[in-house]
């Protein structure tokens, strides 16, 4: 059965961002994720997930000026210095909250462009070895250009490519599959072709991006698929609540019993 993340980024938006931790715990799952901690305190964030007993499943390393159109400065050449101070300053929130995986944002860009390729290149090298030391995965995550025009990490080809050719052990995929299934279909196939490099997963209907199971890909043939694999990650619920969160919660019925099924203590399957 896979193990869904609560995305409370999109979902739980009923709640403040504080208390989507207590909603989304309350609905039976047992872990979280989300875009940005940074308005709040890595103390604030820890304390939600320990008193709930949520594991954190991923965030993302700071994008530059979401509010003014950045996503992410890893492609960006010039931006180096800031890249590495945010990557800084997020580190003492993967300490607190004790997340495995952080995702790094490309930005906009042009592959075609060997400067862009090149500061990409160089920031996602250093980002991953800075983490490796502390025991966490860098994933990288190829974003459709409908719902994010001009950005660089746009092919599924290019990302593999990429971890592939860098060998750094800690570099993985992160495989949102409503992503995949816009960009390039085959999301079945290319599951099985690259789990050994994917370090994060994520789902939501397509074309929608509403609530899984309703619409285009047939999710729980994925989901039993992801089981037939024998993937122990994350599935992080990255949806946008067609109405209300909790209303649109039962496709997620058959697993909510499933944080019986952790160890609270050790993560490990009972
Ligand atoms: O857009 C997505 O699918 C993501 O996972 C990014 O983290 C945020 O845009
Ligand atoms: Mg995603």
């Amino acid at each position: 059965m896979p193990r869904f993340a609560a995305n409370l980024t999109m979902m739980f938006n009923e709640w403040s961002f504080l208390d989507r931790f207590d909603a989304a715990a309350e609905a039976g799952f047992t872990a979280v994720e989300f875009l940005f901690p940074y308005e709040h305190t890595p103390d604030a964030i820890a304390e939600r997930l320990m008193r709930n007993g949520l594991t954190q499943a991923l965030f993302n390393l700071p994008p530059g000026n979401w509010g003014a159109g950045e996503r992410g400065l890893a492609a960006l050449p010039g931006r180096f210095d800031e890249l590495k101070a945010g990557v800084m300053a997020a580190l003492p929130y993967a300490e607190a909250t004790g997340v495995k995986r952080l995702h790094i944002m490309s930005g906009l860009g042009s592959r075609d462009d060997q400067g862009v390729f090149e500061a990409y290149r160089n920031a996602v090298i250093w980002t991953a070895e800075k983490l490796a030391a502390r025991g966490i995965d860098l994933v990288i995550e190829p974003i459709n250009g409908r719902d994010m025009p001009g950005y660089f990490l746009n092919d599924f080809a290019f990302a593999e490519r990429l971890i592939r050719d860098l060998e750094l052990p800690n570099l993985k995929l992160q495989f949102d599959i409503y992503h995949r299934q816009v960009l390039h279909g085959d999301v079945t196939v290319a599951l099985r072709r690259l789990l050994p490099i994917v370090g994060h997963i994520q789902i939501a209907s397509v074309p929608s991006r509403h609530e899984p199971t309703c619409e285009e890909l047939n999710d729980r043939f994925i989901f039993a698929e992801l089981d037939r694999l024998g993937y122990d990650g994350f599935v992080g619920c990255e949806y946008r609540p067609r109405a209300k969160t909790l209303d649109g919660l039962g496709w997620f019925a058959p697993f909510a019993g499933e944080r019986d099924r952790f160890s609270k203590t050790t993560g490990a399957i009972l």
